[in-house]
């Protein structure tokens, strides 16, 4: 036929092969996922190493996936699918809107880009320079990092600069945390390549990587919109904290409910401290074991 659903494989950045949510049409397959309970797709496009979005589709003659130049197209993909499922299942999310709206995301952008990141309407993806970073949709909490982003802007916009902003990224690395649980780092499958066993953050132990994990230690800076990427230090330690005592399920129930119910754009770590009370409260009781692991998270970090 002209057009069908089809199931492709692929390649990954790492190597590991993995079946792909594929479409034929008309003699080409298209890493275009139709499958999801939601009215747009999951599409995955090409910038070709220049930095037009969205691109063209990533295609290929045979449905796998399997050249070194298809290795970051597969696992966007591929890990596109991973997070809409998370979302959908664990709350019922259709999509980063909650209206199924299609997930773009485009690799190969520009020229050896160390960075990955939500434009507003798509994903982005750079190859890395092979030193800093291999194909940064090579890691399933980089893919979730930024999809969570889109996620944030769409519930509580947390405005993207000082406290507020170092809380929106760490609400994408523990949504990340939420959606991979091997572990408590982030970046660490795509982060010099050449290096093993380091990452670009921990949120069990932030220090390791430069963050703080305590008020105290509260960066004032006018750099990176007032040091988004090194205070979210101090509620990653919240989150890892909040994990640890009471364990990922009710963690991620009480996260995403202060996220779509609590937080507002210019939350700060003490607002957010408020939110994650009041969503345990709702959830589980005031003065409940999962309340009372909320309130030590936070306050062992300084943020009362
Ligand atoms: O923290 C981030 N963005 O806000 C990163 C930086 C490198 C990885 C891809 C995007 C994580
Ligand atoms: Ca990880
Ligand atoms: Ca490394
Ligand atoms: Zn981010």
């Amino acid at each position: 036929s002209y057009n069908a659903v089809t199931e492709g494989t692929g390649v990954g950045v790492l190597g590991d092969t993995k079946k792909l949510n594929t479409y034929y049409s008309s003699g080409t397959y298209y890493l275009y996922d139709t499958t999801k309970a939601m009215t747009g797709v999951i599409e995955t496009r090409t910038a070709k190493n220049l930095s037009s979005l969205p691109g063209s589709y990533s295609v290929d003659p045979d449905d796998n996936f399997n050249a070194t130049n298809q290795r970051a197209d597969v696992d966007a993909h591929y890990y596109a699918g991973v997070v809409y499922d998370y979302y959908k299942n664990t709350f019922n999310r259709n999509s980063f809107d909650n209206k199924g709206a299609t997930i773009t995301s485009t690799v190969h952008y520009g020229r050896n880009y160390n960075n990955a990141f939500w434009n507003g309407s798509q994903m982005v993806y750079g190859d890395g320079d092979g030193t800093t970073f291999t194909s940064l949709s090579g890691s399933l909490d980089v893919v979730g990092h930024e999809i969570t982003h889109a996620v944030t802007e769409r519930t509580a916009g947390l405005e993207y600069q000082g406290q507020s902003g170092a809380l929106n990224e760490s609400i994408s690395d523990t949504f990340a945390m939420f959606m991979d649980q091997k572990n408590f780092l982030i970046g660490e499958d795509v982060y010099t390549p050449k290096i093993a066993g380091d990452a670009l953050r921990s949120l069990s132990n932030p220090t390791q990587y430069g963050q703080p994990e305590n008020m105290s230690g509260y960066v004032n800076t006018t750099s990176d919109n007032g040091g988004v990427h090194t205070n979210s230090g101090i509620p990653n330690k919240a989150a890892y904290n909040t994990i640890q005592s009471i364990g990922y399920d009710a963690a991620q129930k009480i996260y995403y409910r202060a996220l779509t119910v609590y937080l507002s754009p210019k939350s700060n770590f003490s607002a957010a401290r408020a939110a994650m009370l009041a969503s345990a409260a709702d959830l589980y009781g005031t003065g409940s074991t999962q309340y009372n692991g909320v309130a030590s998270a936070w306050t062992k970090v300084g943020v009362n």
